[in-house]
């Protein structure tokens, strides 16, 4: 459905989804800025396809509501909401040309000036000139651009994305990342996009919502959720994390001081999600230093004794494993700048890290280190 008055923010309000006895979507809360670019990110069956739908009205909600602006659409049906989705799979009709792809939604509307509209959409989305040609004839980028562009043709006031780019090959998911991102901000609609994969949420979204088992674990910008992580789950969801099990043993200052692999380390309060007890002192790889046997510390860091078990070099940087003296394998990052010399396995080394690249999240009593290159079981599944 076409509305043309200001569209306002998408609120989901204790929104819920029960199939039988499984909530696979759990009171969730949630505001989407008008014109923003969100993505909602997590492994695969928490339950971002059913808010979709949901959102889409294409799945009844079991509880809750969602709000654009000011009016509650819940009770709306799918083609009265001022909303549209891209799917995955397209959804093209294989008989009809690109035009008339395009045009369908409109010529059912009886909307006037149907050949002006479908050209400016496929200028939008670079696909001037292939008017004629017939799904089968386009690749899976360009069939892709098509849904958009009959998507956008609508007028909607929020464009749902589900795994759009899902089908395409990496380069060209790369590609169309960029792409997407551009004609946002051409069109200034309000993006939901949902995706398992969270370097796709962190390029394209401006807020990134992380959903794990129906609820949302953390939302805000990719840079916020990167650098200060609100769970474990969030830590090793989106890039890797050294987590290391310790207890918060007291304060010094402005610092909380923990007690972890029998020493004692400094993280200042602020970047703390737990007040003490039981946490995991989370450091991202790229943050940790190796310092070498006779070298010294630079000075402000902290940091752990091992010895280098694996080395990989991945272009832009060299990767390392290092097995501390407690049998804990921690990952460090570093650039190959040209002139650092790499360090071999086996090097004795110091694992160094600034306080202030720490953060503590709470820890339930027993689980232990999350550490190394292992990444989250759920996000494996994906
Ligand atoms: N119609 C349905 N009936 C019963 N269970 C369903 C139905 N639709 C989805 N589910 C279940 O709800 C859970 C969430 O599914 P959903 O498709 O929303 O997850 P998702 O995060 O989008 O996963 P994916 O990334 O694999 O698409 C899954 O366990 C799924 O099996």
């Amino acid at each position: 459905m076409t509305n043309d008055q200001p569209a306002g923010d998408l609120r989901l309000a204790e929104l819920s989804k029960r199939f039988g006895p499984a909530t696979v979507v759990d009171r969730l809360d949630l505001t989407v800025g008008q014109g923003g670019f969100f993505a909602l990110l997590g492994p695969s069956g928490c339950g971002k396809t059913t808010t979709l739908r949901m959102i889409a009205g294409l799945e009844e909600p079991t509880a809750g509501r969602v709000l654009l602006g000011d009016r509650d659409i819940s009770g709306l049906r799918p083609y009265r909401r001022p909303v549209n989705t891209v799917f995955q799979s397209y959804a093209l009709f294989p008989h009809l040309d690109v035009f008339e792809n395009v045009a369908f939604g409109l010529r059912r509307r009886k909307v006037r000036e149907v050949a002006e509209q479908v050209r400016r959409m496929l200028a939008l989305v670079q696909l001037d000139g292939y008017d004629r040609r017939r799904p089968a004839e386009l690749s899976g980028g360009q069939q892709q651009r098509v849904a958009l562009a009959r998507a956008l043709v609508n007028h909607p006031q929020v464009l749902l994305l589900d795994e759009p780019l899902g089908a395409l090959d990496l380069k060209l998911r790369r590609q169309m990342q960029l792409e997407l991102k551009r004609i946002q901000t051409e069109v200034g609609l309000t993006f939901v996009h949902v995706t398992h994969d969270q370097e796709e949420a962190m390029t394209m979204a401006d807020t990134v919502a992380v959903m794990n088992g129906g609820r949302i674990e953390q939302s805000g910008t990719p840079a916020e959720l990167y650098e200060f992580p609100a769970t474990a789950f969030v830590a090793s969801f989106l890039g890797q994390s050294n987590l290391l099990a310790g207890e918060v043993t007291g304060r010094h200052g402005a610092d909380l001081l923990v007690e972890a692999y029998g020493s004692r380390f400094s993280v200042p309060a602020a970047r703390s999600r737990a007040t003490g007890g039981a946490v995991h002192l989370g450091v991202r790889p790229e943050k940790l230093h190796l310092i070498a046997e006779g070298e010294q510390s630079p000075a402000g860091t902290q940091g752990v004794a091992g010895v280098i078990s694996d080395v990989s070099y991945v272009g832009v940087s060299t990767q390392y494993l290092v097995r501390t003296g407690w049998g804990t394998e921690l990952a460090a990052f570093a650039a190959n700048s040209g002139t650092a010399a790499r360090l071999p396995v086996g090097a004795a080394v110091t694992v160094g890290w600034r306080p202030e690249h720490a953060f503590l999240l709470a820890r339930e009593p027993g689980d232990g280190d999350r550490t190394g290159p292992l990444l989250d079981e759920a996000a494996v599944a994906s």
